[in-house]
């Protein structure tokens, strides 16, 4: 199976602070949407900033489609903007109010050059046909939608570009609770149906809520204070957790359906 992202004993340091991660090894393949998680503060949100080329290790190597990232190389930064596209937490702060909704999903093509005009206008069509959105939401304001139907539209101007890999930051946090299953499983039939061009679409999802990481995510990292304390399937870690950290991160959960 093909490799999209590894991380090789990356580390990495705020100016003023402890270590926030230390001797991560990470890999990310295709098909398989992995899961991090670990408690407040393990690291996890810095660990996606590093996949997402927002800062560079400051220890170790990271690789993302076979070469390694280094993102003070221009050139290097903009091929993996089309590699890997962030969804973040908040779908009322991370769509600009002012600007019409085909504006925010058609925007990766113009700043990354894929695409500009009427090519641009039908992929954002596309796009959120993909996400369950009617075309007319075009001419729209995201005050219009609710979370839901924001956190829709955040994916689709994440899918735009056809990236294989989406970087996912507690993406269903600021939902309810059957507004996390419907935007979970959007996200899953995207991984299937691969994305917008017909290629494996993957996920990487951070979340504190482990029922959300095991209805969507195959493979489990367990951060603890900035190291990997466990990893393995979704069903190996959370059916028989061998850590005591991973076994109280799962204490609080109820009913779980791990993906095998
Ligand atoms: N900008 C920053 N400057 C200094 N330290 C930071 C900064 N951001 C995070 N940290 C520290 O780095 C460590 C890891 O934080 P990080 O946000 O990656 O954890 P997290 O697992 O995502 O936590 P949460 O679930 O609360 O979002 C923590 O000790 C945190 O205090």
């Amino acid at each position: 199976m093909s490799e999209l992202l590894r991380a090789d004993g990356v580390g990495f340091a705020y100016r003023k602070g402890a270590d926030a991660l230390r001797e991560v090894d990470l890999t990310v393949t295709a098909g398989r949407h992995l899961g991090i998680v670990g408690e407040s503060g393990a690291g996890k949100s810095t660990l996606l900033r590093l996949l997402l080329g927002l800062d560079a290790p400051t220890a170790g190597r990271l690789f993302a489609d076979g070469t390694p990232l280094d993102v003070r190389d221009r050139a290097r930064l903009r091929a993996h903007r089309r590699f890997v596209q962030p969804v973040f937490q908040d779908p009322y702060s991370s769509l600009d109010p002012r600007r019409r909704i085909g504006a925010i999903v058609s925007e990766p093509l113009r700043s990354l050059g894929i695409a500009h005009g009427e090519t641009a206008a039908t992929r954002a069509a596309h796009a959120l046909k993909a996400v369950g959105l009617p075309a007319d939401v075009v001419v729209r304001f995201p005050h219009q939608f609710s979370g839901g139907q924001r956190q829709r539209i955040a994916i689709a101007r994440a899918i735009v570009g056809g990236p294989q890999v989406l970087l996912a930051d507690e993406p269903v946090s600021a939902l309810d609770m059957s507004t996390r299953v419907q935007v979970i499983d959007l996200l899953d039939e995207l991984g299937q149906s691969g994305g917008l061009e017909g290629r494996p679409l993957t996920v990487v999802l951070v979340s504190h809520d482990l029922s959300v990481v095991a209805r969507l995510c195959h493979d489990i990292v367990v951060l603890e204070r900035g190291t990997v304390v466990e990893r393995g399937t979704t069903r190996e870690v959370l059916t028989a957790p061998r850590e005591p950290y991973t076994q109280r991160l799962l204490a609080s959960v109820p009913r779980l359906s791990p993906q095998s």
